[in-house]
């Protein structure tokens, strides 16, 4: 991928790599079986210091990606890689490459091609049993770098534990046993999400909302990550607090240099906070752009109904505004000119066939 233009706090160096990742959840058998393909491909890197915000409607399988980020999902295809590590990696292509290579050695006569199919089949397996090994350990090292901070703080906090021991759980987990170690840690990291010591004997209920958030960022911010997996983090708040959290967000990144995924419907939000913004739509990603490219010239049709449907604080405006829903095209033959997720202008992605890449070429005034 391209260096796109990002953020000065934010480095080109991956700290992220998702690639071709597809999360299947299948139920059911013979012919009940039911495949809700919730992520069906999807590839991007987010770099050091930069908050990634990843955009779509309900359904549409953001918290499933984060999940399959974070390990709670084991991918079915693809792969997760995190400061340079492979830390997942799904199958079912080596499955898909086993079962092709066994049809070549039913029917073929071709010694050299069934040779060939053999060998296939031969790698497949050894790559599964590798892919398999691989989801089973879990690299905590590795892994304690990427933390998460929850949509519902309410019921994201145990109530019968204090602030503090919510909070120095991942310590103790790290297995730091010192006291002394620990309360001071607590109340440095309290003190950088904007509490303060005294709120540590507290409990969850004693708290505002945002002040809960809060507490999820700081029980997230204890063991020092370098990436943060925030799903929907205000969108259980009153609209009043929201601005506060996303700016401590956006300290936290400049002062930590933590990178963030921010997961959000909320359009405004992402554009506000993000240096890059994904759009996902039923399971893969349409369109992928610097914050300001994205939102200066959207391209895919997806993205332009989501960005019709922002509100502006301007009454004029929203009476004339017109909502596009957004409806596949039909009569596109994907077949005969298949889409492909490509680089439109620099560090900007859009998933179309090449007839739709010609029209989009000409609304960025592109020579076609
Ligand atoms: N554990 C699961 N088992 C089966 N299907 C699931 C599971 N989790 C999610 N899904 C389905 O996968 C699709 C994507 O869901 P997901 O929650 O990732 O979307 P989302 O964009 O995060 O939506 P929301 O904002 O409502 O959480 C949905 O159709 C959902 O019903």
């Amino acid at each position: 991928m391209n260096n796109p233009t990002l953020n000065e706090a934010a480095s080109a160096e991956p700290i992220l790599r998702v690639k071709n990742v597809k999360t299947h959840f299948k139920s059911g058998v013979g012919a009940n079986k039911l495949v809700v393909k919730a992520v069906d491909g999807v590839s991007f890197d987010v770099f050091r210091g930069e908050i990634f915000g990843l955009v779509g409607e309900s359904g549409c399988g953001k918290t499933t990606l984060g999940r399959t980020i974070i390990r709670l999902y084991e991918p079915t295809d693809g792969s997760v890689e995190f400061l340079g590590q492979e830390v997942s990696a799904g199958y079912e292509s080596d499955h898909e490459a086993i079962r092709e290579a066994k049809k070549i050695l039913k029917t073929e006569s071709d010694p050299e091609k069934k040779r060939q199919a053999s060998e296939l089949i031969r790698k497949s397996r050894k790559e599964i049993a590798r892919k398999k090994q691989l989801n089973k350990k879990r690299n905590t090292e590795v892994m304690n770098k990427m933390q998460m901070i929850f949509q519902d703080p309410i019921a994201s906090l145990d109530p019968r534990m204090t602030v503090k021991e919510i909070i120095a759980e991942g310590l103790r987990i790290a297995g730091v046993k010192k006291e002394e170690e620990i309360i001071r840690k607590v109340n440095d990291v309290l003190e950088t999400v904007g509490l303060v010591p005294e709120h540590s004997n507290r409990y969850p209920h004693e708290f505002s909302g945002g002040q809960r958030q809060r507490i999820g960022i700081a029980r997230a911010l204890i063991i020092n990550p370098e990436f943060l997996i925030a799903d929907e983090p205000i969108s259980a708040l009153d609209v009043s607090i929201q601005a506060q959290v996303i700016n401590l967000l956006n300290e936290l990144r400049h002062k930590l240099g933590i990178s963030i995924l921010f997961v959000a419907h909320d359009l405004s939000v992402i554009k506000y906070i993000s240096d890059r913004v994904g759009v996902m739509y039923f399971g893969n990603m349409v369109e992928l752009a610097p914050a300001d490219k994205l939102f200066a010239n959207p391209l895919h049709p997806y993205t332009r109904s989501l960005l019709s449907a922002v509100p502006l604080p301007d009454p004029n405006y929203e009476r004339r505004r017109k909502r596009v829903r957004y409806k596949p095209d039909t009569t596109v033959d994907y077949v005969a000119d298949p889409q492909k997720f490509q680089e439109i202008e620099p560090g900007h992605f859009v998933l179309a066939n090449e007839a739709e890449m010609k029209k989009y070429r000409k609304i960025l005034g592109q020579n076609v």
